[in-house]
């Protein structure tokens, strides 16, 4: 069983630090809206579903600490709440996926007593959460027919079991081509400055016995052009309605040299990752980090103080490099803008 980086439990959600993987397995309680607005903006929980499965949880925990007269003054309230966990990080839209999920919910049930909505978006949460797990396990048998049996895939980041409810997205595909009796290998890259790859892909599959190699981010390349690598799958933050993909600084680095040495570079990502109020990938926001990243590793600095750096946590890979979505509504080819609308449409 792969692990589930959220659990709720008596009012509160503990999640595991994933600042502190892999040399030390710390878990944190949360029962306020204010603390996991900080845990999402300091990443001890990062990955867009995961980013999306918290932020349902803080609202709850919010409406629970809201005393209001009646629906309007709490509605206000919830908006306050809402607006606190929308400035933690911009990129990933499962965040605000969540977040309008959560003040649907609550604008279904006005006029009910506000204990019946505060435990009624506590369910939401709690659905929400339940739900992520089984869209990946969903995504992952759709996309594992695309996995040959013996393949060597390269990953980028982490969009793992640790960037979801559970199982993973881009590692749900290879988890379930590995259930399903194939040999898969796994290389990570790193994924400077944050190690996402080397820190946690690393750290969830050696753990669930799934063969991985560790790489640093400069030799995908080198190995592609040496006939080491098979393919790609990454997650994603954000997917406009034209198929391009917002992901992990360096993917669309890793998207173009799979281009070049003909190989299938695959998205593995849930409907909710799926922003249809973009038209294309020029209009996701790209969070910019502290420099603190880039400079230092831990406490180690490991270049000249005073210096400037760039640190876009995300970058945006065009629709035309990518082989397919992958989605637990099934694999998009080709004509995303179709392709993506479709599943929509199909999935009222
Ligand atoms: C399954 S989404 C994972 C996605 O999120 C990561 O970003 P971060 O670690 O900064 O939250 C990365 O882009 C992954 O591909």
């Amino acid at each position: 069983m792969s692990i589930r980086p959220i659990e709720y439990r008596d009012g509160a959600i503990r999640m595991i630090d994933q600042r502190l993987l892999p040399t030390q397995e710390v878990w944190i309680r949360y029962r306020d809206y204010q603390s996991v607005a900080e845990a999402i903006r300091s990443m001890v929980v990062r990955g867009a579903p995961a980013i999306g499965v918290a932020a349902a949880f803080g609202v709850a925990f919010g409406a629970r600490d809201i005393a209001a007269a009646g629906f309007g003054e709490f509605y206000a309230e919830l908006e306050k709440v809402c607006a606190t966990l929308a400035a933690t990080r911009p990129t990933a839209v499962n965040l605000f996926w969540a977040l309008d999920r959560m003040r649907t919910r609550a604008r279904q049930l006005a006029g009910s007593p506000l204990d019946d909505i505060r435990t009624e978006l506590l369910n939401e949460a709690l659905a929400v959460a339940a739900e992520d797990e089984a869209i990946n396990r969903a995504m992952g048998r759709h996309g594992a027919v695309l996995i040959p049996d013996g393949a060597r895939i390269l990953t980028h980041c982490n969009a793992g079991a640790l960037a979801t409810g559970g199982y993973g997205t881009a590692l749900g595909v290879i988890r379930a081509a590995v259930e399903s009796g194939k040999s898969v290998s796994v290389l990570a890259d790193e994924t400077r400055p944050f190690l996402q790859g080397a820190r946690l892909t690393a750290w969830e599959l050696h753990k669930d016995g799934i063969p991985v190699t560790l790489i640093c981010d400069n030799m995908a390349g080198a190995l592609m052009r040496q006939g080491e690598i098979d393919g790609v799958i990454v997650g994603a933050d954000r997917i406009a309605a034209n198929g391009d993909v917002a992901n992990k600084i360096g993917t669309y680095s890793v998207a173009v040299l799979a281009r070049e040495h003909g190989l299938p570079f695959y998205v593995a990502a849930p409907l909710s990752t799926i922003d249809r109020n973009i038209a294309d990938g020029d209009q996701i926001p790209i969070e910019e980090r502290d420099a603190i990243e880039v400079t230092h590793c831990g406490a180690t600095r490991l270049a000249p103080e005073g210096i400037r750096v760039r640190n876009p946590a995300f970058d945006v890979t065009p629709a035309r490099l990518v082989t397919a979505i992958i989605t637990e509504r099934g694999v998009v080819r080709g004509d995303y803008v179709a392709g993506l609308a479709q599943l929509f449409r199909e999935h009222r």
